[in-house]
């Protein structure tokens, strides 16, 4: 089997996030969920929320599906590094991404979710494609989706191709040629943390000497901006005329008509180079002249993380095989 489905900016102006239409029961329920490789819980916001928590989302409703199944006596609970959160019951039904079905998948529905999540009205959920072991559904812990589909899959692969202001795709189960050029470079996967854990081989900041240093860090979907070590986030906006980082806004700032270079990272000996136009974030507050940038430091997160504005540079497979490996294309 393979599936193919859009990933669509959860906003016109800034790549805040991606969202990507699944449906769920019978007969289906359409719901717009964010893929995020960074976690492993599928949740939903569910027809258990107070009607205060929910603000324009699609909501499942497990009672309107033939299909669904209560999974009695199991909770869960997450919460994100950003310090969002949700909780829970669980059921399992049929969950369809792009034309590949898994029957019975964990699907878990939100009772309580946090002010972040109400707000952001144009996101109903996640899907998680972290390693299961991450899964928080207690007294049994659940299957991922790309778990549940792999045996059927063609080749037990997801890939993404995330793009700036405009709409990308996600694949599962093969690899579109058509949607990279040159070569893909695998890398190794440390699966332990439960995250995509590979190590970068280093990073040049616009037309500078690449600079040879092992950065271990995840490949996170549902991760809008590239979290790294201090003295990288020093090096780049050392060339970034009036940027500060700003205990107000929590992060580096830059007048938004200043020049930024680009960012360069390694994968072995491949280099992937994010457009400078990718890390000019967005503005700090609607209409101010003063941006967000989007490579910010990971000293406060003890993990370095490679989200959006990196991912959205390349042609990226996640590859579940024994091991599972890494792959980096440019596009
Ligand atoms: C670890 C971390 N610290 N900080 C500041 C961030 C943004 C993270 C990563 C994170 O929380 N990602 C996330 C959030 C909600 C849903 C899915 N993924």
């Amino acid at each position: 089997d393979t599936g193919s489905a859009a990933a669509i900016p959860v906003n016109p102006n800034y790549d805040i996030a991606y969202v990507t239409p699944v449906s769920i029961g019978t007969p289906p329920q359409t719901l717009h969920l964010d893929f995020d490789t960074g976690s492993s819980d599928l949740w939903v916001f569910s027809s258990h929320l107070p009607a205060s928590q929910i603000r324009g989302q699609t909501i499942y409703v497990p009672a309107n599906s033939s299909t669904a199944k209560l999974l009695a006596d199991h909770t869960w609970s997450i919460t994100y590094g950003d310090g969002s959160a949700s909780r829970g019951n669980v059921y399992v039904d049929n969950f369809t991404v792009g034309g590949l079905t898994v029957e019975n998948q964990a699907v878990q529905c939100a009772l309580q979710v946090s002010t972040s999540f109400t707000r952001e009205s144009n996101i109903d959920g996640l899907v998680g494609l972290g390693f299961s072991t991450l899964n928080t559904v207690v007294p049994k812990s659940q299957l991922t989706f790309f778990d549940n589909a792999k045996p059927h899959m063609d080749e037990p692969v997801f890939t993404a191709d995330l793009k700036w202001k405009s709409e990308g795709t996600y694949d599962f189960g093969f690899i579109d040629e058509k949607k990279y050029t040159g070569k893909i470079t695998y890398v190794p996967v440390n699966t332990s943390p439960g995250y995509w854990t590979f190590t970068s081989s280093g990073y040049a900041v616009g037309s500078g000497n690449f600079s040879a240093t092992s950065i271990v860090g995840i490949a996170d979907t549902g991760t809008s901006l590239v979290y790294l070590p201090p003295s990288i986030l020093t090096a780049y906006y050392r060339q970034v005329e009036g940027a500060t980082s700003s205990r107000t806004y929590g992060g580096y700032v830059f007048p938004c008509n200043s020049k930024l270079p680009s960012f360069t990272f390694g994968i072995g000996e491949a280099r992937i180079t994010i457009p400078s136009s990718y890390i000019s974030y967005a503005p700090v507050t609607a209409g101010s002249s003063t941006c967000f940038g989007g490579l910010q430091s990971s000293s406060s997160l003890g993990i370095n993380i490679w989200g959006d504005v990196a991912l959205k540079a390349a042609f990226v497979v996640f590859h579940g095989g024994n091991p599972p490996t890494i792959g980096w294309a440019k596009k």
